[in-house]
């Protein structure tokens, strides 16, 4: 045994010393020939945190790191800079600033990270919202934004109808220990891009796609996290021999599950293609009209299921956990509701233009609680300059989202629920009775558009997002009073709505939590029932 112990230490001491030496001189490359040090000529160097060798500030943020970055962005003003690992991470804090590098220079700033795990090897290069600028990630844009447009949206609302009215049915009737509305929420999320991109609804809250979809977006919440790949902070460990790479194992088992899962479910749409059973949806125009390959198409398909499931029911499941705090913005909704819609009926498209504080409860939402904690991240292909500062090319540029929403001159009491401090704003524009959201940059009316990114990177769902997150909202505030839980004596207990009851992660995502409804009459319960009734006939989706 003793020889044995003694020989495998023999063995392994010359070659983690030659992996040492490796990273060393790796290091020590990548650092001389980073463009990120050399400052052109008449600019200033970003401020920003010192940082430790090779990790920089990595160690210094926290898993939910907006409070540190909105502290930075307190010391340094718009811009402040900060090292992980090796890349350099330029922090954008203002509306003009994010104005002026993330929509203006939107050519030069709408790249990604390079990201040889969390996009190269788990996500096959393969993953939309992790590609670089490239001619690959612009043809998945272009027809990815062709089959989103306001008016194709449009096809889709009868599918987000029927959603909404399982989902009021479904909260009314099954609200398990009170917890059970937060999986109704993300199946009615995640059924509306699913019918929406392969043509097939997904009933039930527990069913076996639903876990297999949660299970891909926990680890690309986790993936993306920085730090959470040591290869993706220091790239230049991509290069070792793969047999060196011991990340690699387990990456190459991620990628094979989202093989599975979003090739099983594109083979499951080709069969009803062929055999004329698929409804009209995304993924059958995609293999009527795209050139792509047949895994790239899979993978497509997969991403917008990817991006739009969690960000949509995310938004949903924390505007309920604000709403049941704040009964005073529940009695406005419902007024709201009451004049334009009455209880004989629950809303409609019809009622879209004329509910503006529906739409603001979901836009305060997005303001206090933006789905990524990091920020929208981008990445630059050019040197570029603002207000004297020198941004290089091969930086990430970090739009501050928390910073910029919870600015008090902006938003007062920003740690407030406030949906009416949007209805001053401009609403969206309505376009044959679905909103189309012009975002006018230069009419600087809408800051909290950000929501859904910048410049060349904005969501392309986002019109999508927009009317699954009214139809779900409108339908819930129309049938119920949301309540907070209550405790052993019968008193409300407030819900938590600070970042202890948010998960880890990358991304928003609220710890799930108890809530109570309460049907606003018993002529809006039988409305609901029967109105869910109706539409499960009808369907012929499943
Ligand atoms: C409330 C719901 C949603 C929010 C808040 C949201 C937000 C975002 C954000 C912040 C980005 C990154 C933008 C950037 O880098 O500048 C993004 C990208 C993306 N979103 Fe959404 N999104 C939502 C719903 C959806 C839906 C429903 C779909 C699909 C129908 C979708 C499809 C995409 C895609 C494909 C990308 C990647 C675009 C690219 O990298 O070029 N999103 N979204």
């Amino acid at each position: 045994m003793l020889l044995q112990a003694g020989n495998t230490t023999t063995l392994m001491f010359p070659s983690l010393l030659g992996l040492c030496i490796c990273v060393v001189l790796l290091v020590f490359r990548s650092s001389l020939t980073s463009e990120v040090n050399r400052i052109r000529k008449g600019l200033r160097r970003v401020p920003g945190p010192w940082g430790l060798p090779i990790v920089g500030n990595l160690l210094q943020l926290s898993k939910r790191p907006q409070n540190e970055l909105g502290n930075w962005a307190l010391k340094y003003g718009e811009l402040f800079q900060i090292k992980l690992g090796l890349t350099t991470w330029v922090y954008v804090n203002s509306p003009e600033a994010a104005r002026e590098i993330m929509d203006k220079q939107s050519a030069h700033t709408s790249s990604r990270l390079p990201s040889p795990v969390a996009n190269d090897l788990v996500g096959g290069d393969m993953r939309f919202v992790l590609m670089p600028d490239n001619p690959k990630w612009s043809f998945w844009r272009r027809t990815t934004q062709r089959l989103l447009t306001p008016s194709v949206c449009m096809t889709y609302l009868e599918n987000q109808n029927l959603e909404a009215k399982q989902l009021v049915y479904d909260y009314l009737t099954d609200n398990k220990n009170e917890t059970e509305f937060y999986s109704h929420t993300r199946r009615f999320a995640t059924s509306i891009i699913m019918a929406t991109t392969y043509g097939w609804r997904l009933p039930t809250a527990h069913g076996e796609d639903i876990k297999q979809i949660y299970h891909i977006l926990h680890a690309l919440s986790e993936d993306s996290v920085p730090g959470a790949h040591i290869a993706d902070a220091l790239p230049f460990l991509a290069r070792l021999p793969p047999a060196l790479q011991w990340w690699r194992k387990k990456g190459l088992e991620h990628f094979q599950y989202q093989v599975d899962a979003w090739m099983g479910y594109w083979r499951r749409l080709q069969k009803r293609v062929e055999t004329e059973e698929s409804p009209h949806c995304f993924g059958k125009q995609l293999i009527a009209e795209s050139p792509l390959n047949e895994i790239e198409q899979g993978f497509l398909a997969g991403s917008l299921v990817e991006a739009g499931a969690e960000t949509t029911s995310t938004t949903i499941n924390s505007c309920l956990r604000y709403l049941a705090n704040n009964p005073e913005a529940q009695a406005a909704a419902h007024a709201e509701l009451d004049a334009v819609v009455g209880r004989e009926r629950s809303p409609t498209w019809a009622d879209q233009g004329s509910l503006p504080y529906i739409e603001a409860c979901h836009r305060e939402t997005s303001r206090l609680r933006p789905p990524s904690n990091n920020g929208v991240l981008h990445y630059t292909t050019k040197d570029l300059e603002y207000k004297g500062f020198h941004i290089p090319k091969g930086v990430v540029v970090a739009m501050n989202q928390y910073h910029m929403y919870y600015d008090p001159e902006r938003y007062p009491d920003p740690e407030q629920f406030r949906p009416e401090r949007f209805l001053r704003t401009a609403g969206p524009k309505h376009v044959g009775g679905a909103p189309q959201w012009s975002y006018n940059a230069e009419a600087g009316d809408l800051p909290d558009r950000w929501v859904f990114g910048a410049g060349r990177r904005l969501c392309p769902g986002m019109h999508f997002a927009v009317n699954s997150l009214y139809i779900g909202l409108a339908k819930i505030l129309w049938a119920f009073e949301i309540k907070c839980p209550l405790d052993d004596n019968g008193k409300e207990i407030k819900l938590d709505v600070s970042d202890e009851g948010y998960m880890d992660g990358r991304f928003t995502v609220p710890k799930p939590y108890r809530l109570r409804f309460i049907p606003r009459s018993p002529e809006i319960e039988k409305i609901v029932r029967r109105e869910w009734a109706e539409a499960d006939k009808g369907d012929t989706m499943m």
